[in-house]
């Protein structure tokens, strides 16, 4: 059996290996060292080799599944390994084989999946500096390939989340480190282009390639080829859905860097958590499928006008129509027909998919009168055809609720292979042949309490209290004493027995095959399932984002092909909802404009008083009209956009080994580098992460590169008051500012955007506001006030390490002072003034 293992695991040295035993998956060796610590798993030993005890793990096998799933999380990849044959009949070991193999990014099980998010496989390779990235959804079929260059891996690998990446073995490539995503090296030659070429074409049963417009991205169908070939082996077998390969270019998205994806919070928090973020809020979709595109939408926001203008279009029919509620409910009945869809394909669908896969199609007809007049929609609801065969055969083959396993049987239904029903009847009917057994023996033996009866351990059986043994026929053979009883078997009982037995275990393996051809019947009818799939989630994503704009009161954006950015009356939609759900305080609605003639906005005002709140708006709100999604808005027009650029916030790269500052300057010349005339940048207090004069310098210099070389639509929020001035320098610098007033020892923040520059920065109100002791900020007070002096008699910015010693404020309040404050003489009796005079006198001596 040893050598059996050594043999299967010697293929399969970089993987742990489940090793089927019985009703377990063992582990040996080092793989069980690391499955046990890793799963907090038994270690023990079983046998020797070499003298040595082997080490030895296991989960049992109606477990593993949790087990993969905590595996496959950890960046493992599991080779699972079966037993074949009857181990009681075999002589020597029972045969095994390694079925499939579960990786990070091949998943396909329920089970082991995220319902809302795609299982990203990615294989990358760099030529010359231009990167080949293909991916794969394997769980859905869906392969991507793309071409880009070298520097912008990073923000790829930020929007395509993959689970697990492949690279060729001998390629030195830096990968961010800390992303949540395993990395495989595989040989370099499987990402030859020529030979990935013919195994792609192979796998889409074409001549070649030309079909799929791809000829000029030779680096990335290498990717392509690899990665096929890595998918194909964890599966141990065909891929039959997947059909296709579409080429996605640079220019079809707006372009969002890594740090924007992140800053901007779209589908997790900057601190990695899932909610509240735009995905959260708008993700009321019915159906795992359209959660899945949603998140997908948001990461790609389109740049085509007129794509997005449709999919808006097609949110406003349905926010207008009455049918949309009826039209929710009725998508939350449809199952996840994409993933089923390839289960069927990869032979793994369970027979409760296919009773859902049954349930969804017939649920399908149901939508289409609930579907408003539209020229997408309509689109949609044509694709929404289930296939008639396809139903038919579901209807006919499959029970109405089919046991979870094929195994146990009662998945087929009566009526579908006639031989099946007969060897059901042979089960079933028991009953009669059971009481007209029981009859005859009871007058033939005159024992009136005989029974006859049936136990799954010991089979059928005639049961004789031990007050009537003396009675018991001759042909009567014992079968097992209770205390009271004894069982008895007949030779017609046994034969019946065997009879009914046999039917069982061939009613079994007769499902078992009919499920089989079921499979293949359904097989043809994978892509078109594919297809209605992404038609129901496409419907699902328009129809809540239709639900959002109703519920959020949100607006149609319109768009311009100009030089154009107007927002008015704006909110952020995240921070506007939990303000509803928390203190309950109203969102300060705020315009927003920009145009060839004004493309920076300088934006001052106090900490807390919303700077960076309203810069985010502006960008969510451009990217929410990028997906096609109404806009938190009272009306807002887009112009030509291709990029939004954000260096928002203090963000330490530990990992990366890259200070705040470092980051911050990173993200900045990524900045500078790109963006061009048609991005939106987002710029919150660059420079605040160096000394105050480096700081500054900095700002300035970034600021007039922003408007003169990059020309962006460009919101730069700063702390250094002396920035306002370039609204003097260039005609297309304006300033706004946020305020706040303070009201007796309060500050309220006004949270309204108005022009022109803040007056004050009320940093010492915000920070007492924030639990600072009451003497750290009266020193400070007492600093700003020498500062302040200073820069009235010498003109320009005082030097706070320059303040004579004098100024030193005392470290402790007086207590006699305070005691003092506290005094209201108009309101004392004499003798009180008395005690008080003796209290000060007491703490003036402990002073
Ligand atoms: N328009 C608004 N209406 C209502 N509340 C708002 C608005 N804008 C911001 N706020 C509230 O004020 C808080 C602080 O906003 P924000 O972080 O944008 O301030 P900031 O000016 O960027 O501060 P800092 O300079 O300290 O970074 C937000 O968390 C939000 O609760």
């Amino acid at each position: 059996m040893m050598q059996q293992y050594l043999g299967l695991k010697s293929q399969h040295p970089d993987k742990l290996m489940f090793y089927r035993m019985g009703d377990f998956y063992e582990l040996f060796f080092d793989d069980a060292v690391k499955a046990a610590r890793l799963l907090d798993i038994t270690l023990t030993t079983r046998g020797q080799t070499a003298g040595m005890p082997i080490k030895m793990a296991g989960v049992p096998f109606h477990a593993a599944e949790q087990y993969l799933a905590k595996l496959v999380k950890l960046g493992e990849s599991v080779a699972i390994c079966e037993q074949f044959g009857d181990p009681a009949t075999s002589k020597g070991p029972v045969e095994r084989r390694v079925v499939r193999i579960v990786t990070p990014g091949t998943l396909t099980d329920a089970a082991l999946l995220d319902d809302k998010r795609d299982n990203i496989l990615l294989a990358v390779n760099a030529i010359k500096g231009r990167l080949g990235l293909a991916w794969l959804s394997l769980a859905s079929g869906e392969f991507r390939l793309m071409e880009a260059a070298a520097e912008t891996l990073a923000s790829e690998l930020e929007r395509l989340k993959p689970a697990e990446v492949l690279l060729p073995d001998d390629l030195a490539l830096e990968l961010p480190a800390a992303s949540g995503y395993a990395v495989k090296r595989v040989a370099s030659w499987q990402f030859d282009a020529e030979t990935a070429a013919r195994n792609l074409a192979r796998q889409f049963q074409t001549q070649n390639l030309s079909g799929f417009g791809i000829e000029e991205a030779g680096v990335a169908v290498g990717s392509a080829g690899a990665l096929l070939e890595y998918a194909r082996q964890t599966q141990c077998g065909a891929l039959p859905h997947i059909t296709g390969l579409i080429l996605e270019h640079v220019g079809q998205y707006l372009t969002l860097d890594g740090a924007t994806r992140r800053n901007l919070e779209l589908t997790e928090t900057i601190r990695g958590e899932a909610s509240p973020t735009l995905f959260s809020l708008l993700d009321v979709c019915a159906t795992s499928m359209g959660s899945r595109l949603l998140r997908h939408w948001l990461h790609h926001p389109l740049r085509n006008q007129a794509k997005v203008a449709r999919r808006r279009d097609a949110v406003g029919a349905l926010a207008d129509s009455a049918g949309l509620e009826g039209l929710r409910e009725r998508l939350g009945a449809i199952h996840d027909i994409e993933r089923i869809a390839a289960r069927v394909a990869l032979r793994s669908a369970r027979p409760r998919d296919l009773s859902s896969l049954r349930d969804s199609l017939l649920a399908l007809p149901q939508l289409l009168p609930l579907l408003p007049a539209n020229a997408l929609l309509a689109e949609l609801g044509q694709q929404l055809q289930p296939p008639a065969e396809a139903v038919e055969l579901l209807e006919r083959a499959v029970m109405d609720e089919p046991s979870v396993v094929i195994r146990d049987g009662g998945v087929i239904r009566a009526g579908f292979h006639a031989e099946l029903d007969e060897l059901r009847a042979l089960q079933t009917n028991h009953g009669d042949f059971l009481l007209a057994l029981e009859a005859s023996e009871r007058t033939r033996s005159g024992i009136p309490n005989l029974k006859v009866e049936y136990n799954r351990v010991h089979g059928f059986y005639i049961e004789v209290s031990n007050s009537h043994g003396h009675k018991i026929p001759d042909d009567y053979r014992r079968r097992q004493t209770l205390k009271n009883a004894e069982r008895y078997i007949t030779p017609e009982l046994k034969a019946f027995e065997d009879k009914a037995l046999s039917a069982q275990e061939r009613s079994l393996a007769l499902e078992k095959a009919l499920y089989e051809g079921l499979l293949d019947g359904l097989a043809p009818f994978v892509a078109s399932l594919q297809l209605l799939a992404q038609a129901v989630a496409g419907l699902d994503v328009l129809a809540a984002l239709a639900d959002r704009a109703l519920v959020q009161g949100w607006v149609a954006p319109e768009f311009r092909d100009e030089t154009l950015l107007q927002i008015e009356a704006g909110r952020h939609p995240v921070v506007e909802q939990q303000l509803r759900d928390g203190s309950g305080e109203a969102f300060i609605a705020n315009d927003l404009k920009f145009d060839a003639g004004r493309k920076l906005l300088l934006i001052t005002g106090p900490n807390m008083g919303g700077k960076s709140t309203y810069m985010r708006q502006a960008a969510l709100i451009a990217l929410l009209a990028h997906i096609g999604s109404f806009v938190p808005a009272k009306r807002a027009v887009i112009g030509r956009l291709d990029r939004i650029f954000t260096r928002i916030g203090a963000s330490d790269d530990l990992a990366g080994g890259r200070s705040t500052f470092m980051v911050e300057m990173t993200e900045t010349a990524n900045i500078l580098n790109n963006a061009g005339d048609h991005a939106l940048v987002l710029m919150d207090e660059v420079g605040r992460g160096t000394s105050t004069f480096d700081g500054l310098a900095l700002a300035w210099a970034i600021a007039r590169a922003l408007i003169e070389k990059n020309r962006s639509y460009t919101l730069f929020a700063t702390h250094y008051f002396e920035l306002t001035r370039l609204a003097l320098d260039y005609p297309q610098v304006a300033n706004v500012h946020l305020d706040a007033v303070e009201h007796k020892d309060k500050i309220v923040f006004l949270h309204s955007v108005e022009e022109g520059p803040a007056s004050q920065s009320y940093g010492l109100q915000v920070a007492q506001l924030a639990g600072v002791p009451r003497d750290t900020i009266r020193q400070a007070k007492r600093y700003l006030t020498e500062l302040e002096n200073q820069r009235a008699t010498q003109g320009g910015q005082g030097d706070l390490f320059s303040l004579p010693q004098a100024v030193e404020p005392e470290l402790e309040p007086n207590p006699l002072v305070e005691r003092l404050a506290l005094v209201d003489p108009d309101q004392m009796t004499p003798r009180e003034a008395h005690e008080l005079l003796y209290e000060l006198s007491r703490l003036a001596r402990e002073d």
